[in-house]
């Protein structure tokens, strides 16, 4: 039996109630709170028993409306702010355990922060900026320009190094933002709404560059959005939030697939499913003595990136997995189907 790795981040019951009273009230109720007596009592719910873990090198989107406890629950695991009850782990290490001297040592080299207003140093250049960190870990100034200036190369902004943010649009500012959170290599990435302030066309060319960027880099990532569409783009699982409850926590295909609660529903309505199907999921038995097209598609392509190229093959088209081997068939009949088919008629295999 195969133990599983421990969990970059865990959260136990996570509770970030604000108000005077809140700690004795939650203490009080031994563990089953009473949201309306903390509200009665004037207090504001913020996160509301949050349990969940993120792996290595996954990406958890938090989704939720304005107000649901989507940036206090990032805040209370990136421990800006103290959460009122619940317990913390970082790489197995208790969060809320921690001192001063060892929080701003894992901020400094195990977490990175993005925000949707850039936070750029205006009388800085590009370099300067993204070196800012560095030098704030004793980086010396030559050092922390280099890996600056590689920064700049990975986020496509090379040419605008020496460039003062106000000569930058909102999207290259935020590729520095992003520029300067990567250069410490932190373990842990935070965002939060990162590409909110971008306007749509930019913001798709962000999330793409985004996923291009994590599938080199393989971070741990929180990511908050208020934007359903921008959390299946982005997602391995995404968690919804309402009212500082977190209502489900899945894999895209599975909310919208498998709704857990009615206001899970009102999202998932509508969206089509060959934009959160992935090919393993709809695959059928691999047959050796068949003939197949001559291309393939990989097990973790999402249906509507392939769905043209096999639906012009004439012969059943393989599915391949990380190792290059056929895991499954892909038939023109079956992608035919859940582009046209009835609204939830479709096995799904995970
Ligand atoms: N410092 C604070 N003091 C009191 N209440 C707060 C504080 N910060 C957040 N809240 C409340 O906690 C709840 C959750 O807020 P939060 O900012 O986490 O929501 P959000 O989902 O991130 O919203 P948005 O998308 O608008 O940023 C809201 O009711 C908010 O008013």
């Amino acid at each position: 039996m195969s133990i599983p790795a421990q969990p970059v981040i865990k959260c136990e019951s996570v509770y970030k109630i604000f108000g005077d009273n809140a700690v004795k009230m939650l203490k009080q109720s031994g563990g089953k709170v009473d949201t309306a007596s903390l509200l009665e009592a004037g207090c504001v719910i913020g996160v509301n028993n949050a349990s969940f873990e993120v792996h290595k090198g996954e990406m958890l989107v938090v989704m939720g409306l304005s107000g649901s406890g989507k940036s206090t629950l990032l805040r209370c695991i990136s421990r800006l702010i103290d959460t009122t009850a619940g317990d913390i782990f970082i790489d197995g290490e208790d969060l809320l355990a921690m001192n001063a001297k060892e929080l701003i040592n894992i901020r400094r080299n195990k977490m990175g922060m993005v925000f949707q207003s850039f936070a750029l140093l205006p009388h800085k250049t590009v370099l300067e900026n993204i070196a800012l960190p560095l030098q704030a870990k004793g980086m010396s100034t030559n050092d922390s320009m280099d890996r600056a200036m590689d920064m700049v190369n990975l986020v496509e902004l090379t040419g605008c190094e020496n460039d003062f943010p106000r000569q930058l649009s909102g999207g290259q500012q935020q590729r520095v933002g992003i520029a300067r959170s990567l250069a410490v290599e932190p373990d842990i990435w935070f965002l939060d709404e990162p590409f909110s302030a971008l306007d749509p066309l930019i913001r798709r060319e962000m999330q793409d560059e985004f996923l291009r960027l994590q599938s080199s880099l393989n971070k741990t990532i929180l990511f908050v959005t208020h934007d359903f569409d921008e959390a299946l783009r982005l997602a391995d699982r995404i968690a919804i939030m309402k009212d500082g409850v977190i209502e489900q926590i899945d894999t895209p295909a599975n909310i919208v697939l498998n709704p857990a609660t009615e206001y899970v529903a009102k999202f998932t309505r509508g969206v089509p499913r060959e934009r959160v199907l992935s090919c393993q999921t709809i695959m059928g038995k691999y047959d050796a003595s068949a003939e197949m097209s001559d291309i393939t598609v990989s097990e973790d392509a999402i249906v509507e990136t392939v769905a043209e190229s096999v639906l012009t093959e004439q012969k059943p088209v393989a599915v391949i997995d990380a190792e290059n081997k056929i895991v499954g068939v892909l038939n023109r009949s079956t992608v035919i189907h859940v582009l046209f088919g009835e609204a939830n008629s479709m096995p799904v295999n995970n």
